[in-house]
């Protein structure tokens, strides 16, 4: 086998690692140093000279995506199939151990993995049989609570509770930990704890295994939990060697239980570990690493290193003060277009952001001017469950009669209707053709449900109706946020704790802010002021259509040219040559909730940071609004702190209003109310721009959509807040 073309592309240190003895290593470096390719390298480095079989090896992945990249790229380099090679996630390879012996794991021989919504449907189910109160216990925190415990590597005998609370939750752990025993269900922290059971409690298995795995090797090490630890520690045999990589300063699921102090206790516990350090990187512009670099400086407690290249500066860092998150959104997407335009591909830009929330008004402004862009693990915004659950209320408010609606909603929040009630639902509307929303009607009046059920049901129906009543004569976005309340569908996703609870409300308020800056095509009441009357539900059905086909929509195919959309976290270990970090302020990144948890959830905002801004080979732009909306409402936003700690040198603002904020009105295709548009047309009326109006005075224009004439124009005015206009027929006079 071809030995060189094994070691030809690395650097002295990165060889070091790569050939190196048969011993334990820690290769500790930062973004960009090659640390995957020397793992990489190192597997093949092993098969090709130091007579290992792929049998021998076991390589661990922080997504499944990442080893199929690593399987393909040690097939290219080798040139052998290496489908029998252990490559894969902590997940994915204990699945694999508990199918192979799943008799040792005590398990049934087809158990099933619990997804999470899976998980908390079972726990809500077991509570409900146990009579659990689920006021005192909100199910969403036991599930928090169970999978907090098992990432501990903690069985429920094994709980210290202290007080009421936690005691309640300890006796939840253990009747669910039956429960999914009687029933052979797996859930993912399970799949973890159960694999270093099945090793610890049977000798013969762990030997058989720990003589089999001649060398484990993991990469992004920093983001190990004590379980996984546990894991890689247990299954390092007598004779095996262990191989690390990771960064330290990219440690960002702390929140999740990851525990940056596993890089420190690696060389306590494996005493002969050498550690390598590789400083030279190879991904991105001087002038992006000198960035990363004085970020990062700003975190204590770090093990220390120093990126260097020897590649070219490159160009500043990109700036921009968006004046809403509109305006960012479009001042992204262009700035694709332009690089399309000059013969770049789609794939190579990267949008990132710090919430899911955010993907929303990036989506809308990518989807109307039609570039193809795929969310990379995630969802499209209006294919979120919390939001589907929102859009299905709306739809029963506009259409008692739909079903996938009915079904959504009837129980969800949990309101004590069962699948037993369900299904006479069904049958009803099956036998006599009705809508199950009839078929509802018709069996309370004809007491065809009894006790709880009927009470339910009624309660459903009647609060359906109410929102429809209470809401009719509100604007939309107020009819909106009074289903999200009244249902207490917030609340519902309020109380599922941690990130995704905090993505759920996030995304719900994002609805809000969606139905508010809404704009439906036409047809539309006008006063004579030219404002846009947007209430009733004409203006609903609209909005309801539109997000349901953006949801329709599918996302690019594998293989289409795509923008690549993800969150910060979802990022790490990727690279794109052009980089947009949306949403660069206080509160928002950093995270409030960081904000307010204290200097380590900052410090760990500062490395998600620094992980986003590795991630660019060559060009890298933040954004950040000096206005964006949050639950509707416009708050006024402040640069990010991360901003200001990067050298200034480094930087470029980029001149926004006059290169972005074109004039809102473009070329009319008709003649319409000719005053207006030659008047906007002469004085260019901009996003960002004072004008006054006779009747509503002085405002502010936050948003412009269409051409010409029927521009419409979102102007928030000082005396009567926002309001939207049509162009050609509001009087506006510009003041600046
Ligand atoms: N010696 C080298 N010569 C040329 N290119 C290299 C060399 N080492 C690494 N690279 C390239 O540099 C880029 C970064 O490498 P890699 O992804 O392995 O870094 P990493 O340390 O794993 O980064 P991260 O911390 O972001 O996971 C890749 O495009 C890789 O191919
Ligand atoms: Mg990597």
């Amino acid at each position: 086998m071809d030995v060189t073309a094994i070691i030809e592309s690395l650097n002295a240190a990165q060889r070091e690692a790569v050939c190196a003895d048969e011993h334990d290593q820690l290769v500790l470096a930062g973004a960009g140093s090659g640390k995957t390719r020397v793992l990489v390298h190192r597997i093949a480095w092993l098969l090709a000279t130091a007579g290992h079989s792929p049998h021998d090896l076991l390589a661990v992945t922080f997504t499944n995506k990442a080893a199929r990249e690593m399987r393909l790229r040690l097939e290219a380099l080798l040139g052998l199939n290496l489908r029998s090679m252990w490559v894969g996630t902590f997940h994915s390879l204990s699945h694999r151990l508990l199918r192979t012996h799943w008799k040792d794991a005590q398990l049934p021989q087809h158990f099933q993995i619990l997804d999470s919504d899976d998980q908390l449907r079972v726990i809500k189910r077991l509570m409900k049989d146990l009579g659990v109160d689920d006021d005192r216990f909100p199910p969403k925190q036991a599930q928090w609570f169970i999978n907090g415990q098992k990432d501990e590597g903690r069985r429920a005998a094994h709980v210290l509770a202290r007080g009421e609370f936690e005691r309640g939750m300890a006796e939840i752990y253990a009747a669910y930990e039956e429960r999914c025993q009687q029933q052979g269900l797996v859930d993912f922290a399970e799949l973890l704890l159960r694999a270093l059971e099945l090793l610890r409690d049977t000798p013969l298995l762990l030997q058989h295994y720990q003589n089999r795995f001649k060398h484990i090797l993991v990469d992004e090490f920093q983001d190990t939990n004590t379980l996984q630890y546990a894991w890689l520690r247990l299954l390092r045999g007598p004779n095996s060697c262990l191989m690390a990589v990771g960064d330290d300063d990219q440690s960002i699921y702390g929140w999740r239980g990851a525990k940056i102090e596993n890089i420190q206790r690696f060389t306590e516990d494996f005493s002969g570990a050498k550690t390598v350090r590789l400083e030279q990187n190879y991904r991105s512009t001087g002038t992006i690493l000198d960035a990363a670099n004085a970020l990062i400086s700003h975190n204590t407690g770090r093990l220390g290193k120093e990126l260097w290249t020897d590649g070219a500066s490159g160009e500043p860092i990109s700036v921009y003060a968006a004046f809403n998150e509109q305006d960012e959104a479009r001042f992204i997407v262009d700035l694709i277009q332009q690089h399309v335009q000059d013969g770049g591909l789609r794939r190579e830009c990267a949008i990132l952001y710090r919430s899911n929330a955010q993907s929303r008004t990036l989506e809308e402004t990518l989807l109307r001017q039609q570039v193809p862009y795929r969310i990379y693990g995630g969802q499209r915004f209006y294919e979120r469950l919390e939001i589907k659950n929102a859009l299905a209320y709306l739809r029963l408010m506009v259409n008692r009669d739909d079903a996938p609606a009915f079904e959504r909603v009837i129980n969800t929040p949990t309101r004590g209707i069962g699948t037993t009630t369900l299904e006479k639902l069904r049958a009803r509307a099956r036998d006599e053709g009705q809508s199950l929303w009839q078929a509802a009607i018709e069996m309370i009046s004809g007491g065809l449900l009894k006790g709880r059920a009927a009470t339910s049901v009624q309660a459903f129906i009647q609060l359906i109706e109410r929102l429809d009543e209470q809401s009719l004569p509100l604007p939309l976005h107020e009819q909106v946020e009074l289903v999200l309340n009244d249902t207490q569908l917030m609340d519902f996703h309020a109380q599922e704790k941690g990130e995704k609870g905090q993505a759920r409300v996030e995304n719900l308020k994002e609805l809000i802010t969606a139905v508010r800056q809404y704009d439906p095509a036409l047809p539309v009441t006008m006063s004579d002021d030219g404002e846009i009357n947007l209430e009733g539900r004409a203006a609903l059905e609209h909005f309801l259509a539109e997000a349901t086909l953006d949801a329709g929509d599918t996302q690019a195919e594998e293989d289409q040219d795509a923008v690549q959309m993800m969150t910060l976290h979802t990022a790490k270990g990727l690279e794109f040559p052009l980089v947009f970090i949306a949403g660069v302020e206080e509160g928002l990144f950093p995270h409030q909730m960081s904000i307010e948890e204290g200097a380590d959830r900052l410090e760990e905002e500062r490395r998600l940071c620094y992980v986003g801004i590795t991630r660019a080979m060559k060009k890298l732009y933040l954004t950040h609004a000096e206005s964006r909306r949050i639950y509707g409402r416009d708050n006024l936003c402040r640069p990010s702190r991360f901003i200001s700690e990067l050298p200034e040198n480094l930087l470029q603002e980029v001149r926004l209003r006059a290169s972005i904020s074109r004039p809102v009105s473009a070329r009319p295709q008709v003649r319409h109310q000719g005053m207006a548009q030659s008047q906007a047309e002469e004085v260019g009326l901009r996003v960002g721009q004072q004008v006054s109006h006779p009747k509503f005075g002085a405002g502010i224009i936050l948003h412009a959509e269409g051409d010409g004439p029927k521009t419409r124009l979102l102007i928030n005015f000082d005396e009567v807040g926002e309001k939207w206009l049509v162009l050609g027929f509001a009087p506006l006079t510009p003041l600046d």
